[in-house]
C-alpha cells in the first residue's frame, strides 16, 4: 500500500504489534480501515474483522490481505452453528401471525380497557420480545423484552409483558429445540451460537462500528481470549435508543485516536469539532482533505440530511414541486406503510401496523400523542401525517428515484451514517433547545450534537450548514447563562463520584497523574467477574425501579452488619417532608403524612436493630425499599415521577407505602441477600468496631462529599448491585481510590479495598499496596494522601476559572446534581 501512515496511525501499529489489547478511536474520515489494514499487514497472525453490514465486509474482504477472514458477525454464528438451521432458516420464512399464536397456545384476546389486543398482535409482540431478547445479553427471555405498545398506560404495559412473557419463554424453547415449528431467523442461530460462548478462531479481532454494537456481540467480543482491537468514534453513537452500545468507552486497553480526517478540509473539520464539544468529546480533528473543501451554500447539493421522516418528507416535497429527480435513503417504503396505515385508521378500520395496531381511529391516535409524553416516535409520524396527508405521501412515495438516478439524495442522519457525498447541506430539523420554565436556556443534548456531528462529517467538498445558524445564539446564551449565580460549575464542589464522570474536574486530574494506568486492574476485574456467576434481575417486570433496588440492598445489607440506615434516609425524610418541598412533591398534608412515616421507619429500623429478628424478612425489605424512596429524594433534590411518595396525601402510612412495594422487588432483594449470605458471614463475625457502614473520611469536605459503603475489618468495600457487570471498570476502580486516599490520616485502617457485587454474591479485593502498584502510583500511600489533599485544597482556593468554552451538557447536568454524595 502506497500510503504513508500517520503518526497516530503508526502509533497504532505499534500498539498492535506489540500484542496489546487496543481501542482505536477514529474520528469521521479518520482512515480506520487503512490503518486495521497497515496493523495486519505487518502480522502473519490470523485475524478476524467483524464488519458491521455485508457490504462492509465484502469491501474490506478486497482489502485485507489474506491473513484477515473479513465477515459479518452473523456470517461468523453461521458458519458455527447457523449452517444447521439452513433448511429451517429457508422453509419458515413467511410464518403467519396466527400460526405462531397457535403454535403458542394463545388464544384469547386481551381486553385492556377499551383497548384490545388480539391474538395475532400479542404473536407479534412475542417475536419481538425474542427478537430484542436475541440482541441482548440476558441469558432467558425477559418481560423487559417486549417492545413498548404504543396507547397503554404505564400500568397496562406492566400488565401485557407478564402475560406473553411465559409466551415468550415458550417460543425461545421451540426456536431452539431441533424439532421448532416458530419461525426461524438470522438472529436466532446468533443468539444460540453466543449463548454457546464461542471462542473465535483467530489471533486477533477487529471490531468494526464499535460505538454501535449490539450487546450480544459485545459480550462475546470482550470474552475473546486473542487480541482484541475495537474501532470506532463514540461521538458516532446515534443509536443508543436501539440499546446498541459503545464498545470502546471503557474498554480495557490502550486507547488511541485518530483525529486526521481525509474525507474533507480545515473549514469543515472545524464545524464537526463545535458539533464534538457539544456531544462531550474530547477529540478535535484536523481537516487534511481535498483541496478547496469548505463551508458554504450548495445551491445543488448532493445530499440533504434532515432531523426526521417527517423532515426529509418536507425536502423531498419540494424537490419534487420543482421536478428534480429526488431519492430518499432506505427508499419510502417504511412511509408507505405509515401511510396506509393512517388511511385504514381514517377509513375507521383496524389496522397491523406495529406502531399503531392498538387504535381504533385516527383521531384515537391523535388524542393519545397529545396526552402521552413517552411516544416520541409516534408524535413524529401523526405530524408527519397531519401535515401532508396519507395520499400526498403515497403519491411523493411513488415519485422517488433510485439514489443512482436521482439528483440529490434526501436522508436522515441515522440514514446517512457511514455515507459520504461531495456536497451536503443539513436540512429541515435540527432545532435550537429552546428554554426551560424558568425562561433559562435548555442545554443542547450530547445526543443530539452527535447526530448533528454525523451529519456535518458526510461532506467532502462543501457543507451548508444555514440551517444550524442558530447554534451562534445558543452559544452565546448558556455562556451568558454560565456566570449566573447557581450555574458555574465549580468541579471540586462535585462529590466524588461526580467528579469521575468528569475528564476536566481536579480528581480525575489527580489520577491521571498519579495513579495513572487502570487498565491492568480494569482487566483483573474483568478476568474475575467473569468467573463469577451471571448477575440475578427481575425476570417478570418491564420497567424494573432499578435505582430503588440499588438503595435497598444497600440498606438491607447495613441492616444485616448491625448498622442503622445512615444520614442520606434522615436527610431524605427531613427533605421530603419540608416546608420548603423539591420539585413533584406532594401538598402539605401528604408531606406532614411522610414526615411522619419516616419517623416511624427510622423508629422500625431501630428497634430491629435492636432485637434482631423482632421484623420478618419481607417486611425488613419492603421498609429498605421504602427507604430507598426517602433516600433518592435527598440524592436527586425532587419526587420522580413514578415515585411513590409523589402522591402521598394526609391519609398515607408507613404501611401503605410498604404495601405498595411490588413483588418482583421483594423477590428481587431476598436473592441478592441469600447471594450475600456466605461472603457477609465473615463480616458480621467482625467485632462491632471493626464494622463501618456509611464511612466519612477526613478529606470528604475537601470535595463536595464523599461515602463509601462499607469498611469491614480494614477492608473498604463498595456494593454495586451491577446488572451488567462487565461495563465496571475505570470510574469504580477510581472510586475506591479516591476513598482511599481521602483517608488523610490514616485513621481509618484501610489495608484492603474491593468490590461486592451484590447480584453475583462476589467480592473482588486487592490489597491496598498492590492496588497501587497495579494503578502505577508515583508515590507512597502516605505521600500520595498529602499531595491529594493539597490539590484538593488548591482546586478549592481557586476562582472559579472562566469558561474557554461553552459549558456541555454533562458540565451542568453535573453541576445540578452536585447536592448528591459519592
Ligand atoms: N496515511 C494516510 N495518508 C493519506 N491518506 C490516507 C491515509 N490513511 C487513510 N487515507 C485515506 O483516507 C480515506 C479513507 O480511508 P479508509 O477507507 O481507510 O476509511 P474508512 O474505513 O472508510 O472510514 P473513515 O473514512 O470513516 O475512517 C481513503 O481515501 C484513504 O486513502
Amino acid at each position: 500500500m502506497a500510503l504513508e501512515p500517520t503518526q497516530e496511525q503508526q502509533a497504532a501499529c505499534e500498539v498492535f504489534g506489540a500484542d496489546q489489547d487496543l481501542a482505536l478511536i477514529a474520528g469521521a474520515g479518520t482512515g480506520k480501515t487503512s490503518t486495521l489494514m497497515l496493523m495486519a499487514a505487518g502480522t502473519p497472525k490470523r485475524g478476524l474483522y467483524v464488519a458491521f453490514n455485508r457490504a462492509i465486509a465484502d469491501d474490506a474482504r478486497r482489502r485485507f490481505g489474506s491473513n484477515v477472514d473479513c465477515r459479518t458477525a452473523h456470517a461468523v454464528a453461521f458458519r458455527a452453528v447457523g449452517w444447521r438451521f439452513k433448511g429451517r432458516l429457508d422453509a419458515s420464512a413467511r410464518v403467519p401471525a396466527w400460526v405462531t399464536a397457535s403454535i403458542l397456545g394463545i388464544n384469547r384476546q386481551l381486553d385492556i380497557g377499551a383497548r384490545k389486543v388480539t391474538v395475532n398482535h400479542q404473536a407479534r409482540l412475542v417475536t419481538g420480545m425474542i427478537r430484542r431478547f436475541c440482541y441482548s445479553a440476558d441469558r432467558q427471555v425477559l418481560a423487559r423484552h417486549m417492545e413498548y405498545v404504543n396507547g397503554l398506560e404505564d400500568e397496562e404495559q406492566e400488565f401485557v409483558a407478564r402475560v406473553l412473557l411465559p409466551f415468550a419463554v415458550r417460543a425461545w424453547e421451540d426456536i431452539s429445540s431441533p424439532k421448532g415449528q416458530l419461525r426461524f431467523e438470522h438472529d436466532h442461530y446468533m443468539k444460540l451460537w453466543a449463548m454457546g460462548n464461542p471462542v473465535l478462531p483467530a489471533d486477533f479481532v477487529l471490531l468494526d462500528e464499535a460505538q454501535d454494537t449490539n450487546p450480544v456481540l459485545e459480550e462475546i467480543f470482550l470474552n475473546q481470549p486473542a487480541q482484541r482491537v475495537c474501532v470506532g468514534d463514540p461521538a458516532q453513537q446515534i443509536y443508543a435508543w436501539r440499546s446498541a452500545r459503545d464498545v470502546m468507552t471503557g474498554f480495557p486497553a490502550e486507547q488511541l485516536p485518530l483525529t486526521q480526517s481525509f474525507r474533507f478540509g480545515p473549514q469543515i473539520a472545524a464545524v464537526a469539532n463545535r458539533w464534538l464539544r457539544h456531544a462531550d468529546s474530547n477529540m478535535q480533528l484536523s481537516g487534511c482533505g481535498p483541496e478547496g473543501s469548505r463551508v458554504g451554500t450548495a445551491a445543488q447539493p448532493d445530499a440533504v440530511l434532515c432531523r426526521s421522516n417527517a423532515d426529509a418528507m418536507a425536502e423531498v416535497l419540494k424537490f419534487l414541486d420543482l421536478g428534480v429527480p429526488v431519492a430518499l435513503t432506505g427508499g419510502g417504503e417504511a412511509l408507505n406503510r405509515i401511510a396506509n396505515a393512517a388511511l385504514e385508521l381514517k377509513e375507521g378500520k383496524r389496522t397491523s401496523h406495529p406502531e399503531l395496531f392498538l387504535f381504533a381511529s385516527w383521531g384515537e391516535v391523535q388524542e393519545y400523542v397529545e396526552r402521552d409524553k413517552s411516544g416520541q416516535d409516534l408524535k413524529a409520524i401523526v405530524s408527519l401525517v397531519d401535515k401532508y396527508g396519507p395520499h400526498q405521501i403515497i403519491d411523493a412515495v411513488n415519485r422517488l428515484s433510485s439514489e443512482d438516478r436521482a439528483q440529490v439524495t434526501v436522508s436522515t442522519a441515522h440514514k446517512a451514517k457511514g455515507r459520504e457525498w461531495s456536497s451536503v447541506r443539513i436540512g429541515a430539523g435540527f432545532v435550537a433547545p429552546g428554554v426551560d420554565e424558568d425562561g433559562r436556556p435548555r442545554l443542547l443534548d450530547p445526543a443530539e450534537a452527535r447526530l448533528i456531528y454525523v451529519a456535518v462529517t458526510r461532506a467532502r467538498q462543501l457543507l451548508d450548514v444555514e440551517k444550524l445558524a442558530w447554534i451562534e445564539d445558543y452559544e452565546k446564551s448558556i455562556v451568558g447563562d454560565a456566570r449566573g449565580d447557581d450555574a458555574d460549575p465549580r468541579l471540586v464542589e462535585l462529590p466524588l463520584t461526580a467528579q469521575l464522570k468528569h475528564p476536566a474536574s481536579p480528581v480525575c486530574h489527580f489520577m491521571a497523574e498519579h495513579l495513572p494506568s487502570t487498565v491492568p486492574l480494569v482487566q483483573d476485574l474483568q478476568q474475575r467477574i467473569r468467573a463469577l456467576p451471571r448477575p440475578v434481575q427481575p425476570s417478570d417486570v418491564q420497567y424494573p425501579q432499578w435505582w430503588a433496588l440499588g438503595h435497598a440492598i444497600d440498606y438491607r445489607l447495613r441492616l444485616s452488619l448491625g448498622s442503622g440506615p445512615g444520614n442520606a434516609l434522615t436527610s431524605g425524610i427531613a427533605l421530603a417532608g419540608s416546608s420548603e418541598p423539591p420539585r413533584g412533591a406532594p401538598a402539605p398534608e401528604g408531606r406532614a403524612a411522610l414526615r411522619a412515616a419516616g419517623a416511624e421507619l427510622l423508629k422500625a429500623f431501630d428497634s430491629w436493630l435492636a432485637t434482631p429478628g423482632s421484623l420478618g424478612e419481607e417486611t425488613l425489605i419492603r421498609l429498605a425499599f421504602v427507604a430507598a424512596y426517602f433516600e433518592d429524594v435527598y440524592r436527586t433534590g425532587t419526587f420522580r415521577r413514578h415515585s411513590m411518595l409523589a402522591d402521598a396525601s394526609e391519609e398515607t402510612t408507613l404501611a401503605d407505602l410498604s404495601a405498595r412495594v411490588p413483588a418482583y422487588a421483594v423477590e428481587d432483594i431476598s436473592q441478592q441477600m441469600q447471594l450475600a449470605e456466605e461472603p457477609f458471614a465473615a463480616f458480621r463475625a467482625l467485632p462491632p468496631a471493626a464494622r463501618i457502614c456509611g464511612p466519612e473520611f477526613s478529606g470528604s469536605a475537601d470535595l463536595g462529599g464523599a461515602d463509601a459503603d462499607f469498611i469491614l475489618g480494614g477492608l473498604l468495600l463498595v456494593c454495586k448491585a451491577a446488572r451488567e457487570p462487565r461495563r465496571l471498570g475505570r470510574e469504580e476502580i477510581y472510586q475506591l481510590a479516591g476513598y482511599l486516599l481521602l483517608d488523610y490520616d490514616n485513621v481509618l485502617g484501610i489495608d484492603r479495598v474491593g468490590l461486592y457485587l451484590s447480584r453475583q454474591g462476589g467480592l473482588v479485593t486487592w490489597g491496598v499496596e498492590d492496588f497501587l502498584r497495579r494503578l502505577g502510583a508515583t508515590a507512597p500511600l502516605a505521600r500520595l494522601r498529602a499531595r491529594f489533599r493539597d490539590h484538593l485544597k488548591d482546586a478549592t482556593s481557586l476562582p472559579a476559572a472562566p469558561q474557554s468554552a461553552p459549558p456541555t451538557a454533562a458540565d451542568r447536568a453535573i453541576a445540578h446534581v452536585a447536592g448528591s454524595t459519592g
